[in-house]
């Protein structure tokens, strides 16, 4: 299906559709003339040489896959129909219902990228139509496993609940991070100084992660054991409702996933 495959993204000019578009770009996945882009408003920043168009119903006659990835609440006023077409949202909280009422068409997946995306990091959780064939499913893959790596689900209440947790997530650690630069600024420390440490723990952290293949509740284990440093000071942040705030942060993110959908 790929190779002269045409690809239509609505919302490139956009954070994740940008992504994206260049992920496919750099796998080879589709070739710039093969690309159609569309943008709302302004000058084209990016894929010069990609067709771009503010006409967004003749981008999806256009082309065999169509990505749509505005803002959830651009979708109601989107009215593009995309009848027999293959369609990918990576809206967050818009249910594969409403999309298929939405485009007219019965050949569409869910996807849950992440910012990672823009350097080829995402974890992807994705869910299809029953209408989507074998081949199809495999483009689907081979797409985001192009952003990263991915996976494809079963159930829509999984993918609602990964908007937070996958979706969402770079947010999180950089939350922890923020914490962690303003309480060591506050003592203190040069902010380039903590801004190195939090970025190198950050990407150190993923990079033991993928090396191990390990639970990471086994590394939190490991470091307990010293009963030093460590252990005091996640004594300290779990005394402190550490397990809580996660738990609630995430049920706030998949309870805003369905509710956004709703009203979307
Ligand atoms: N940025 C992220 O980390 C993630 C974003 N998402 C989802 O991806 C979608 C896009 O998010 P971002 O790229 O971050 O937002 P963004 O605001 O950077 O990009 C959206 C783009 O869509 C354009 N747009 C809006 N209406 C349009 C129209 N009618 N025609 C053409 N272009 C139009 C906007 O001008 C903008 O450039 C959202 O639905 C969001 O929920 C999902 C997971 C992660
Ligand atoms: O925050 C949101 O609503 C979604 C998930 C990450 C970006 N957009």
């Amino acid at each position: 299906m790929s190779g002269s495959l045409k690809i239509g993204v609505i919302g490139a000019n956009g954070w994740l559709g940008g992504a994206i578009v260049q992920a496919l770009l750099d796998a080879g996945i589709v070739s710039p003339e093969h690309l159609v882009l569309s943008l709302r408003s302004g000058e084209p920043t990016r894929f010069p040489a990609a067709r771009w168009t503010r006409d967004n119903q003749d981008l999806a006659d256009s082309v065999d896959l169509l990505i749509v990835s505005v803002r959830p609440a651009d979708w109601p006023a989107l009215g593009v129909r995309a009848a027999g077409k293959l369609v990918i949202s990576v809206m967050a909280g818009i249910g594969l219902e409403r999309l298929i009422a939405g485009l007219g068409s019965e050949r569409v997946v869910r996807a849950l990228p992440n910012a990672a995306a823009e350097v080829r990091a995402s974890f992807t959780p994705w869910i299809a139509t029953p209408a989507l064939s074998a081949e199809e499913r495999r483009l689907v893959g081979r797409i985001f496993e192009a952003c990263g790596t991915s996976a494809q689900l079963e159930s829509e209440r999984e993918l609602d609940y990964l908007t937070g947790l996958a979706g969402s997530g770079p947010a999180f650690p950089a939350l922890l991070a923020t914490a962690m630069m303003r309480h060591a600024t506050a003592h203190g420390i040069d902010a380039e100084v903590a801004r190195q440490a939090v970025t190198h723990l950050l990407v150190g952290t993923g990079r033991l992660f993928e090396k191990n293949g390990d639970d990471p509740a086994n590394t939190v284990e490991v470091f307990l054991d010293y009963r030093g440093t460590t252990a005091a000071a996640i004594g300290a942040m779990r005394a402190n409702g550490f397990d809580e705030a996660v738990g609630a942060g995430l049920a706030a993110a998949f309870h805003k996933s369905i509710s956004m959908g709703l009203s979307a």
